[in-house]
């Protein structure tokens, strides 16, 4: 269970995050979203234990804090909006850090024959067996992504906390992506928390939505009790439902 009672934190110049309180328990699916700047890349820094915080934030009990790098890599995973590539490895190799990272092991450690069959895996599962052997600074925008989401997954965490996941992918790959996360969870019990803008996106990925507005929690449950058209245009500030309709009007003319 992952659990967060009055979570407050920021970067110095005062809080970013109020008062935030949620449990999860493993196995399910969280999307955060809300509008720009509330705070959803900062919750995920949080829950990963790389920014400090007031309140409680504890994994099956024990305080995130408490925990040295080593132990929450092997508990949680995170894939990052920006993953800058500042040095070139192959696509095989970039995926294989992820092993390392979750064996604590050293860069030039030889990789047993079940961490190469993991990473043929993920490879297999993402798309990127014909790129295996490309440089990383070689690739476009979604590739690259696809690779980091891949060394993520060979990290085999029990929580994964993606930031956009999706942002450069097109239309096949965002949404294989997410229901191939949404299988992943099922299947191995694991939890996926991401940051997604696109509410149908999340809707495929996770059973509870939280919507964060400056900084505060303006609401979390499952879809079916949130999504109100009064909810939504609360916490966007625009008429989100009559968009989504208008949109939907016109497909129905294209087909
Ligand atoms: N490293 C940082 N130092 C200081 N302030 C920061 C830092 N990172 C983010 N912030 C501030 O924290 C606030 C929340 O930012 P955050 O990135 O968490 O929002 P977000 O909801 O993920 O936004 P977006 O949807 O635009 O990605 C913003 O006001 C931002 O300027």
């Amino acid at each position: 269970m992952l659990h967060l009672k009055n979570i407050c934190a920021g970067y110095g110049n005062g809080d970013i995050l109020h008062e935030i309180t949620f449990d999860l328990p493993l196995g399910q699916n969280l999307c955060i979203l809300g509008p720009n700047g509330c705070g959803k890349s900062t919750l995920l820094r949080t829950i990963s234990g790389l920014l400090d915080s007031r309140g409680e934030l504890t994994l099956d009990g024990k305080p995130v804090a408490a925990m040295r790098r080593p132990e929450i890599a092997s508990h949680i995973a995170m894939m990052s909006q920006m993953s800058t590539v500042y040095f070139s490895f192959s696509v095989y190799e970039t995926v294989m850090m992820g092993r390392y990272q979750k064996l604590r092991r050293g860069l030039f450690a030889s990789p047993s024959r079940e961490d190469k069959q993991c990473v043929e895996q993920y490879l297999r599962a993402t798309g990127l067996e014909p790129l295996r052997e490309r440089q990383i600074s070689e690739l476009s925008g979604g590739q690259l992504q696809r690779v980091f989401l891949a060394r993520t997954l060979a990290q085999e965490p029990e929580i994964i906390l993606l930031d956009e996941p999706t942002n450069h992918l097109d239309l096949k790959h965002q949404t294989e992506l997410v229901s191939y996360l949404k299988n992943w969870s099922q299947e191995k019990g694991r939890t996926v928390i991401g940051v997604l803008h696109d509410i149908n996106l999340s809707l495929m990925l996770s059973e509870q939505l939280l919507f964060l507005k400056n900084g505060s929690v303006a609401g979390m449950g499952p879809a079916n009790m949130l999504l109100t058209r009064e909810f939504l245009h609360e916490v966007y500030d625009m008429d989100v439902a009559s968009y989504m309709m208008a949109s939907l009007k016109r497909w129905e003319q294209v087909s």
